[in-house]
């Protein structure tokens, strides 16, 4: 299966024929992605039963994907949920779901979190509901692929608006009032692997989510003292229609994802919503500042400059080794 051709001794000009996913990688046996039989994704809930009894929970955009499969988590272990975003029709559709599996209630609320307040009417409606919350997770986000110089200045507020202003107007006013309460509460944020690096064809999403991790990393320093924890979950590509249909409308992008991901596949909605109830739960209630990156080894594999080299079967590698050898000097 060796397909590397000596054109020169020179490194340049070593042609390495890539094998595809649908041959055999040298000796090992391995074809891509097949090492993702050695991560089978679990998709029960990973905490005791009970851990959230008597726990509120809001959610935002949790009437749909990862917000969702969050709150029939939580719902699952006990939590009575509050799910807002703008769409009431899908919000109720969800808590009734996810409430007639559970048995727990769950509340829709409507909330546009780029208004200030929309979000204060939206937590006065939550205090009547069910008081304040103990778990708040800031899921909801825009984003879209789009070549910076194509975008308008309401498309730049659109998405910083939802995901930063957003993200900050809930997390404040909601802090205010439970430090009026004296009572502690979990924040977590969801953000990605790219609020870390910024990446392009994303730019007002990337600039959002650097600014929602420096907000909560800013908060974990300075509400300790009030109880309240902050923490940040930067998930690596898992299916959903919100996100799929506006990073990637034609699937084009798809198998090169998920051949870049050492796991060998996607995450799933249910692993992340386990992860974010542990965060979220009193198990961690030594955690706070942390940023978790959920991504099957995607981000590390992105940065390394010597990754690509994965594809060099054992074959070529003693061929490379033995040219390595033969040199002497610089
Ligand atoms: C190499 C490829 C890899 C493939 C990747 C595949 C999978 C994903 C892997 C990883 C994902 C990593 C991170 C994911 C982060 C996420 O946040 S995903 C969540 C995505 N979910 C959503 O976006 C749901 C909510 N979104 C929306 O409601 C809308 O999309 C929107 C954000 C646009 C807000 O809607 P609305 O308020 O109704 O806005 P408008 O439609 O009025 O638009 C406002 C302005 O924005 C301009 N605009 C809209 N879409 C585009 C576009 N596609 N391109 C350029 N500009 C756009 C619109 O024209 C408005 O501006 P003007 O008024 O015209 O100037
Ligand atoms: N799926 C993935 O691969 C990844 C996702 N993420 C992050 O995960 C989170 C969930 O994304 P995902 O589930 O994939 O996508 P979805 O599109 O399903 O979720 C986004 C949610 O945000 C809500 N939302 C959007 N705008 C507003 C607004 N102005 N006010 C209130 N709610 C709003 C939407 O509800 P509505 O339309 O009713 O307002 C929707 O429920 C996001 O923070 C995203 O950035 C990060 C990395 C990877």
């Amino acid at each position: 299966t060796c397909q590397v051709h000596f054109e020169s001794s020179n490194w340049k000009s070593l042609s390495i024929k890539r094998l595809t996913d649908s041959r055999l990688h040298g000796s090992t046996g391995l074809r891509s992605g097949s090492q993702a039989n050695f991560f089978p994704p679990l998709e029960d809930a990973m905490l005791p039963s009970g851990s959230f009894n008597n726990r509120m929970a809001l959610i935002t955009g949790g009437g749909t994907g990862l917000g969702r499969a969050m709150t029939a988590t939580l719902s699952q272990l006990g939590a009575q949920c509050i799910i807002a975003s703008r769409k009431l029709d899908v919000l109720q559709r969800t808590a009734e779901e996810i409430s007639s599996q559970t048995g727990n209630k769950v509340h829709a609320v409507q909330c546009d979190v780029r208004d200030p307040q929309a979000v204060s009417q939206c937590v006065d409606q939550i205090e009547a509901l069910t008081g304040l919350p103990d778990v708040i997770i800031n899921n909801a986000a825009g984003n879209f692929v789009c070549p910076s110089e194509r975008l308008s200045p309401n498309a730049w507020k659109t998405i910083t608006d939802i995901v930063l202003n957003g993200t900050a107007f809930v997390t404040l006013e909601l802090g205010k009032r439970l430090i009026q309460n004296q009572k502690g509460a979990s924040f977590l944020a969801i953000t990605t692997i790219y609020a870390e690096s910024g990446s392009g064809f994303v730019v007002p999403s990337a600039s959002a989510k650097a600014g929602v991790e420096a907000l909560y990393k800013s908060l974990a320093a300075e509400w300790g003292r009030y109880g309240h924890r902050f923490n940040i979950i930067q998930p690596g590509p898992i299916r959903t229609k919100g996100a799929f249909s506006r990073l990637d409308p034609t699937g084009a992008f798809e198998k090169a994802m998920i051949d870049r991901i050492p796991t060998g596949r996607l995450g799933t909605p249910a692993e992340i919503a386990n992860l974010a109830a542990y965060v979220s739960s009193n198990y961690a209630s030594w955690m706070s500042g942390a940023v978790i990156r959920f991504d099957g080894g995607e981000y590390v594999s992105l940065a390394g400059e010597f990754n690509e080299l994965r594809s060099v079967t054992p074959d070529q590698w003693k061929l490379l080794e033995a040219m390595i050898r033969k040199t002497k000097g610089s």
